[in-house]
């Protein structure tokens, strides 16, 4: 792309700003910037890495597009695929994150013909993710100025997306982001099990399933009662840091409502699930909170079964959740043990409409 192509073609890149900051879910948006920057570019491919504070990749997103031609007409078929916790990035790559994380600038290194590049992403002036690229040629001025005015645009909408999916007091994503984020899990459940039919991808290492996980406070408002809100509210941000602390950083993690809390994790089986849960039970239980001394917390969970709606699996939690309150609390239930010893009846499935 010489510079007068480029700016020949603003219309086009205003439409796919426009058509960006259209999108109300923060995923879609990270999607929507790769499938914009890859034609401006004029590359079939294009990769974003969200990090984490201390520059971990925490998940990738690859973009890929192909030509395909059907009956004598050209069609672009594009694909996304995104990968939590990757596991292989290639020591170039690492290498080059490095520079761009130092210098605070698009950096590039000659990869075989071509040229990889990097571009560092910022959110409230922190480093929160790369755009990387390959192409045989370095960036021109225009394509630079381009590329980071996109960049910019991106992460001031992702930002105020993000913030109206937070719960303002402990930062947790919210009811809202919930609801969206597991029909997204079931997207990405459902493109797994069709990928599992033709050729792996052996570049990932894929959980074999997903969690969901009702966790709730016990005796809360009593805490309230005794202390008063503010001593509540500190109960809450405390039990959210040490909820976090006890999962991966790819594993979600919501205030639900009140008192209540939804953790999505993925593990590999049933004994990886429950570990990472009365990790984080355990944890709460040890914690000596300021004033108030000991606090407990239930839980229920279910497995995300792609065979049943998402609703459905959210109320099995949930319901598990009830169980554990009424068996004493203080511990976190599995929905199919509880099935299977006749404390509760399976519902059918998709039968139950909560949001
Ligand atoms: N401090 C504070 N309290 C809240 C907040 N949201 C909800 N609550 C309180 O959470 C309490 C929830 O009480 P209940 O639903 O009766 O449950 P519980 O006392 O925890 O009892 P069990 O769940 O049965 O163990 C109520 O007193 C609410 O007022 C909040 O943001 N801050």
């Amino acid at each position: 792309m010489k510079g007068r192509n480029a700016a020949s073609g603003l219309p086009n890149i205003l439409k796919k700003l426009g058509a960006m900051t259209a999108i109300r879910d923060t995923y879609m948006v990270e999607q929507s910037l790769l499938r914009t920057l890859g034609p401006l570019l004029g590359v079939l491919e294009t990769s974003f890495y969200r990090v984490e504070d201390n520059g971990d990749v925490i998940r990738a997103l690859y973009h890929s597009r192909k030509v395909v031609e059907k009956q004598g007409a050209k069609r672009v078929v594009d694909n996304i695929e995104e990968v939590s916790n990757e596991q292989e990035i290639p020591d170039i790559l690492r290498n080059l994150f490095e520079s761009v994380r130092l210098l605070r600038k698009c950096c590039s290194r000659r990869s075989e013909n071509n040229l990889l590049i990097c571009y560092p992403i910022y959110g409230k002036n922190e480093l929160v993710g790369y755009f990387v690229f390959q192409r045989d040629r370095e960036v021109t001025p225009v394509e630079d100025a381009i590329v980071q005015g996109v960049l910019e645009v991106f992460t001031n909408y992702f930002d105020l997306l993000d913030t109206s999916q937070r719960d303002q007091l402990t930062g947790l994503l919210n009811r809202y982001s919930l609801e969206s984020n597991l029909d997204r899990l079931w997207s990405i459940l459902a493109a797994r099990q069709n990928d599992s039919k033709g050729e792996q991808d052996k570049r990932i290492v894929k959980p074999e399933c997903y969690w969901i996980c009702v966790l709730d406070i016990d005796h809360f408002k009593k805490i309230n009662d005794e202390f008063g809100h503010v001593i509540g509210d500190e109960v809450l941000i405390i039990i959210t840091r040490l909820l976090e602390s006890s999962f991966r950083q790819s594993d979600l993690l919501y205030r639900y409502g009140g008192e209540e809390f939804v953790a999505i994790i993925a593990a590999n089986d049933l004994d990886a699930a429950t570990q990472a849960l009365e990790r984080a039970r355990h944890k709460i239980e040890k914690f000596e909170f300021p004033q108030v001394g000991h606090i407990t917390i239930s839980g229920g969970f279910s497995c995300a079964d792609l065979s049943v709606l998402p609703q459905e699996i959210f109320n099995r939690a949930d319901s598990s959740l009830y169980a554990a309150k009424k068996a004493g609390r203080n511990r976190i239930c599995f929905y199919d043990n509880l099935v299977a010893e006749g404390v509760l009846k399976e519902v059918a499935a998709g039968s139950i409409d909560l949001f």
